[in-house]
């Protein structure tokens, strides 16, 4: 892919356009944004796209069997389709790659576009590695991970087109069967200045009260590893921090009873400076760290609390 003469953003997290948007607008040149619904359209249009594409989706439908009426408006070649990276979203991006017969990257860290093709990073094995892809189909499609562009400020579209996107029915239909609605998270940790991660060193979920009071003591949240998140299930999925879930960007990251596997320090890798406690002077988050605590959290963090209230 050589050329990118039409950039087309659609983000199922609506807080994502702006960035996709900032980022489509630096990559090609023409950016259209494609929305599930009119009612999307307005807060569209202070990042200033060149044009809006409404697929119109049904009440109770999936916007995953839009995929082929999208496919049927991006026609020709130099077509990059942005997405954020939500289940959803790479559902829809898997589906429209397909349709398009066009190269699918997914978690994408930087996108180049070099004279000879667009060139996409991505982290890979588990976060371990950062792989390099050149895209050689005529379009691509790209899920974006978040962060990756900053959202800046455009003028704002106050005549912006908007299309209704034909429906074109898909083979094979998702149905929904029932909706049930999931316990939001009241946080967004990538935009945190300062987190406190409770790792498996936390041995029951009445402790987690001990990292509330240090976060509350030096204004911070709360984030975890996965396991707290997704094997005891103490708190909102929203908050493990890794690969797979949350990346840090703030200035300063508290690990508390976590090993440091790679996996989770992927997501705190950009953090100003990070503290680690840890009760084994050998966990491998010692060699992240910028300071470092060898010692139980039972006993180092309620001295550390007194310290900093
Ligand atoms: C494909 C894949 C993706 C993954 N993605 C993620 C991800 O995005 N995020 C993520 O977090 N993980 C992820 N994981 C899991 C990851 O590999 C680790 O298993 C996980 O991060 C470990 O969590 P932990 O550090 O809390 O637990 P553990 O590894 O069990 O570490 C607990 C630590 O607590 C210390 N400790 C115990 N008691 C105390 C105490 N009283 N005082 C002080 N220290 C104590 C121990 O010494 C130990 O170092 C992923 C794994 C895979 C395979």
């Amino acid at each position: 892919m050589k050329q990118i003469n039409t950039v087309w953003v659609f983000a199922d997290a609506a807080d994502r356009y702006a960035d996709l948007i900032s980022g489509a607008k630096k990559t090609g040149a023409k950016v259209n944004a494609v929305v599930v619904s009119e009612a999307g359209v307005q807060a569209l249009r202070a990042s200033g796209p060149d044009a809006v594409y409404d697929l119109a989706v049904a009440a109770d439908g999936c916007v995953e069997n839009y995929a082929a009426s999208l496919a049927a408006v991006i026609t020709g070649e130099g077509n990059l389709v942005l997405l954020d990276v939500t289940k959803r979203s790479k559902a829809f991006a898997a589906a429209l790659s397909q349709k398009l017969g066009a190269a699918l990257v997914n978690d994408a860290l930087s996108l180049n576009p070099a004279a000879d093709g667009l060139r996409v990073s991505f982290r890979t094995y588990g976060g371990l590695a950062v792989g390099t892809e050149k895209v050689l189909s005529a379009n691509a499609v790209v899920t974006v991970s978040g962060g990756v562009f900053a959202p800046e400020a455009a003028e704002s579209s106050a005549d912006l087109a908007v299309t209704k996107v034909a429906y074109v029915a898909p083979a094979n239909a998702l149905v929904v069967k029932e909706r049930r609605a999931k316990a939001q998270s009241a946080v967004d940790l990538t935009k945190a200045k300062r987190v406190v991660g409770v790792g498996r060193g936390i041995a029951k979920e009445a402790d987690l009260a001990l990292a509330d009071a240090l976060a509350k003591a030096i204004g911070a949240e709360v984030g975890c590893s996965r396991p707290i998140a997704e094997g005891e299930h103490w708190m909102e999925r929203e908050r493990y921090i890794g690969v797979s879930g949350v990346l840090l960007k703030g200035d300063v990251y508290v690990a508390l009873g976590i090993s440091g596997q790679i996996q989770h320090m992927v997501g705190v890798n950009d953090c100003g400076t990070i503290i680690a406690v840890n009760k084994d002077k050998n966990a491998p988050i010692f060699n992240y760290c910028d300071y470092g605590i060898v010692g139980d959290i039972y006993k180092v963090l309620p001295e550390l609390t007194k310290a900093l209230s």
